[in-house]
Order: structure tokens, then C-alpha cells, then sequence
């Protein structure tokens, strides 16, 4: 349920009481723990504050951040071997939490994951936020599909390194995107997490959680343009062939610097395969 949809059951009573401690000062965690011991449910409590604050202009909380998918890059690692393939570490920054890996995937496997969805693409729908559904979106211009969770054996031996990789199990993450930019197709600055607010949230959430964290792996290298931006830090990634770019968010919340957007290709084309990683097992 979003908060819109709650607004209905906050009564003016509980309004007034929440603005009233709000106002003088009182900690939210307490503010909570007294609607707990009148009888509130933790979720619809949260909530309620939640749309509250956002009344009032203040900072809204979040819900505790549950752990994220991470790689094991501690103590200046440069090169990790993940089942005999070996992954460089090129950069690494704390928030957003953004790691970009050098030589992920192999040439071969670039050229495979193109010819393989090739015949599949269409043009690439963006979720709906206010059913859950998807639809053509005019800031998304490129093609794009979804590969099963381990439909073939390249799918299952990339989504395996990937597991490896940030550990995070393969059961937890979406199907591999695919997605193809022309000259002057763009993926507009976005979040991959999913906007509490909107009313199809939940039905996207009941799959297995929000997503968690991203890795857009390049799977070939653009002649000029493609790179994946991040404005809020102003950082761009080149799209190199073979490369991938991670970055997690332990919330849904732009305080975590994880805006970001697939650059305009200036020339030649622009592949890439996505990964999006759920909270737990995503069905
Ligand atoms: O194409 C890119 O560089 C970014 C892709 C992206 O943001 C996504 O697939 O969610
Ligand atoms: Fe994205």
C-alpha cells in the first residue's frame, strides 16, 4: 500500500497528534514505539509518519536498510578470481556505492548475449508506477528483452559469476536484460529502485523485494557516446566491451546517490545486459 493510499485512515485526530510531536521534537523511533503500544501495526504506523513528515517538509524516515549485494574488494584488491576468471577492480566509490569491473565478460560472451537476443528485442517498456504494469517510454529509446533466469548455459554461467561476484545468490536476481541503443537513443536519468510512493509498488515488491542493486555490463564499446552517468556525483562510465558497472542502494531513497542514466550515443551503437538484484528470491 502506498503512502497516498493510507492518507485515507490517518484521522484528523492522529494527524494532529503526529504533527503535535513532530513539532516538539520528539524522535520518530518514539513517535513509533507509542503507536506500537496503542495497537499500530509497524508498517502502517511507519506510513503514516512517513506521509506526515512528508506534509511537514521534513525528512522523511526510511525503513531499516537490510544488508546489499557486495563484492569482496577489501585490502586493495586489484583482480578477483571468480572460478578461474579473472575480473579487474578499476574503480571503486563509497556513495553512491558504484564499482566498475574491468574484462566481467569475455569477448565471446559479449558476441553470444548480442546474437542470442537479437532476435528477441522490442522496444523497451519502463515500469508503470501507478499499476505495476510496463509500458513505451519516450525517456527510455532503446530495445530491449529479458532472458529467463538460467535459460541457456551462458545465462546460467554469467549469472553464477555474477552471484559469485557480489554474493548475492543467483535466485535473488532478475532475469538478464538486454538492452539496444541506436544513435541518439538514451535512457534517461532514473533509480532502479522501486518509488515506495506509487501505487503499483507492491505488486512489484511481492516478487521478491526491492531491488537492491544493478550491474550494467557493456557488451560492446560505442564508437563515441553510451556512457552510463551518474549526475548526482557527476560521474560518467565509459561503455567498454567487457566491462560492468555495479552500484547498490540499502534504500529506496535518492540519498543514496544513485541516480543514473545511459548517456545519448553519439555514434555507432550501444549494447548492454543488465542485472538487477532483489532483497531475497526473486519468483
Ligand atoms: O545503459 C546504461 O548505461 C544504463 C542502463 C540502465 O540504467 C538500466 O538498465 O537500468
Ligand atoms: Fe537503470
Amino acid at each position: 500500500m502506498s503512502a497516498t493510499a493510507h492518507a485515507q485512515h490517518i484521522t484528523d485526530d492522529l494527524r494532529q497528534w503526529l504533527r503535535a510531536q513532530l513539532a516538539a521534537g520528539c524522535r520518530a523511533e518514539d513517535v513509533l514505539a507509542a503507536m506500537r503500544s496503542s495497537g499500530w501495526a509497524d508498517a502502517a504506523a511507519l506510513q503514516a509518519l512517513q506521509q506526515i513528515q512528508q506534509e511537514t517538509g521534513q525528512p522523511v524516515l526510511l525503513p531499516p536498510s537490510g544488508p546489499v549485494p557486495e563484492p569482496a574488494i577489501g585490502d586493495g584488491v586489484t583482480v578477483i578470481d571468480v572460478a578461474g576468471h579473472p575480473v579487474r577492480v578499476l574503480l571503486a566509490m563509497k556513495l553512491p556505492r558504484v564499482v566498475l569491473f574491468g574484462g566481467l565478460l569475455s569477448d565471446a560472451e559479449c558476441d553470444a548475449l548480442i546474437e542470442e537476443s537479437r532476435p528477441r528485442l522490442a522496444r523497451s517498456e519502463t515500469v508503470v508506477n501507478t499499476t505495476g504494469g510496463s509500458e513505451v517510454n519516450a525517456a527510455r529509446t532503446s530495445d530491449g528483452m529479458f532472458f529467463g533466469r538460467g535459460e541457456s548455459p551462458l545465462i546460467q554461467r554469467i549469472e553464477q559469476r555474477i552471484a559469485t561476484l557480489l554474493n548475492w545468490p543467483v535466485a535473488w536476481g532478475e532475469g538478464l536484460q538486454v538492452l539496444h541503443y541506436r544513435p541518439g537513443a538514451e535512457y534517461r536519468p532514473h533509480h532502479d529502485y522501486f518509488d515506495p510512493k506509487h501505487s503499483g509498488t507492491a505488486a512489484v515488491l511481492a516478487r521478491g523485494g526491492q531491488r537492491v542493486g544493478t550491474l550494467v555490463m557493456y557488451l560492446n564499446t560505442p564508437e563515441r557516446g553510451g556512457a552510463t552517468t551518474f549526475p548526482d556525483v557527476a560521474l560518467e562510465v565509459a561503455a567498454i566491451k567487457g566491462n560492468a558497472v555495479f552500484f547498490s542502494y540499502d534504500r529506496a531513497h535518492a540519498s543514496t546517490r544513485t541516480l543514473h542514466g545511459g548517456g545519448p550515443v553519439v555514434a555507432g551503437e550501444k549494447w548492454v545486459a543488465t542485472k538487477w538484484l532483489r532483497e531475497r528470491e526473486f519468483t
